[in-house]
């Protein structure tokens, strides 16, 4: 169980909806190189979507284990992510895009679910919505270079990004006490480029600040919490940090979050354009696959979300 003081941080808010003036560009910059997150507004995604969503999955999550376990780690569509994988008190489901109907609709057959047709029209809009977003999004974070870098990189290296979505649901132990903490996800960076978090009120994120302090981000209604993965940092040339975050859990409290990663394809090669390294900076990555870094992660967390020393640096870093 943890107990470290924990301090808010303020992150910028962009409202999406319109075009971002030098002044919310500026603290986008800062933002996404101090602590490699940020917050969006006016984004399109209503309360009640991510309600339903909420219902339709809490009716998922209820069902016995065993059954649950048809999407298992072991079955053939694998994507469910039971318990004591990532946390005890955590368990996912993922849905897949570009056909993110087709992937509900397949996880929710073999669950035998109550209303198959329904979760797969809704995560099919979820999915649809939180895929223009990311665009949107991504493009924000290039013009947070400069102008002219999302007129050039945009089209040529992040037209093929593709995401899919977990939908996670916390459990806090019953033994926790009144002012005790448990661990809902254990520290991690996301090996996207960029997620997109639909936090519920009860918070508990928390991201590690450059000094190692953990530091609460605050759920605030409507808004969305953006953050960057270890691949855009390895294309950015540490301009932008995926930094390492967790979720922690308090007494009595469920948590439940719909994460959408939005992610390079596996076979991109990923290369820090010359321009984005600059004249006056030296190279940190080597130009590696995509796929190569999920696979090194895959293998050296036997399952598990976290483990230091496993990071994209570790991975392509130049001494
Ligand atoms: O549940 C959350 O708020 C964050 C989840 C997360 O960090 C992840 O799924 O990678
Ligand atoms: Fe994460």
């Amino acid at each position: 169980m943890i107990s470290e003081s924990q301090t808010n941080i303020k992150l910028p808010s962009l409202d999406i909806s319109k075009p971002l003036d030098s002044c919310s560009l500026s603290s986008l910059t800062a933002a996404c190189s101090e602590w490699g997150f940020f917050q969006i507004t006016n984004h399109g995604i209503s309360k009640e979507l991510y309600d339903k969503i909420l219902s339709l999955s809490k009716d998922l999550f209820s069902l016995p284990s065993e059954t649950k376990l048809k999407l298992g780690p072991f079955s053939s569509l694998k994507t469910y992510t039971p318990h004591f994988i990532a946390s005890p008190f955590f368990e996912s489901l993922r849905v897949s895009g570009p056909d993110f109907a087709a992937s509900a609709q397949d996880s929710a057959e073999v669950l035998s679910a109550p209303n198959i047709s329904e979760f797969s029209e809704i995560l099919h809009e979820y999915g649809r919505k939180m895929t223009e977003i990311s665009k949107e999004v991504l493009k924000l974070v290039l013009m947070s270079l400069g102008a002219e870098f999302e007129m050039k990189y945009y089209n040529s290296e992040f037209s093929n990004c593709q995401g899919y979505l977990r939908i996670n649901n916390y459990a806090p132990p019953e033994s926790l006490e009144e002012e005790e903490e448990a661990e809902g996800l254990g520290m991690h960076t996301d090996m996207s480029c960029i997620t997109i978090v639909y936090q519920d009120e009860v918070g508990g994120l928390q991201v590690k600040s450059r000094e190692g302090k953990w530091m609460d981000i605050v759920p605030c209604e409507g808004t969305l919490v953006v953050n960057i993965g270890d691949v855009l940092q390895a294309w950015s040339n540490d301009k932008f940090r995926s930094s390492e975050h967790r979720v922690v859990l308090r007494k009595l409290v469920n948590r439940f979050s719909l994460a959408f990663f939005w992610c390079f394809e596996d076979e991109k090669i990923i290369l820090a354009p010359d321009e984005v390294v600059g004249r006056e900076n030296s190279r940190i990555y080597k130009p590696f696959v995509c796929s190569d870094y999920l696979k090194f992660r895959e293998n050296n967390e036997k399952g598990k979300f976290e483990k230091v020393g496993f990071t994209v640096k570790d991975f392509a870093g130049i001494e």
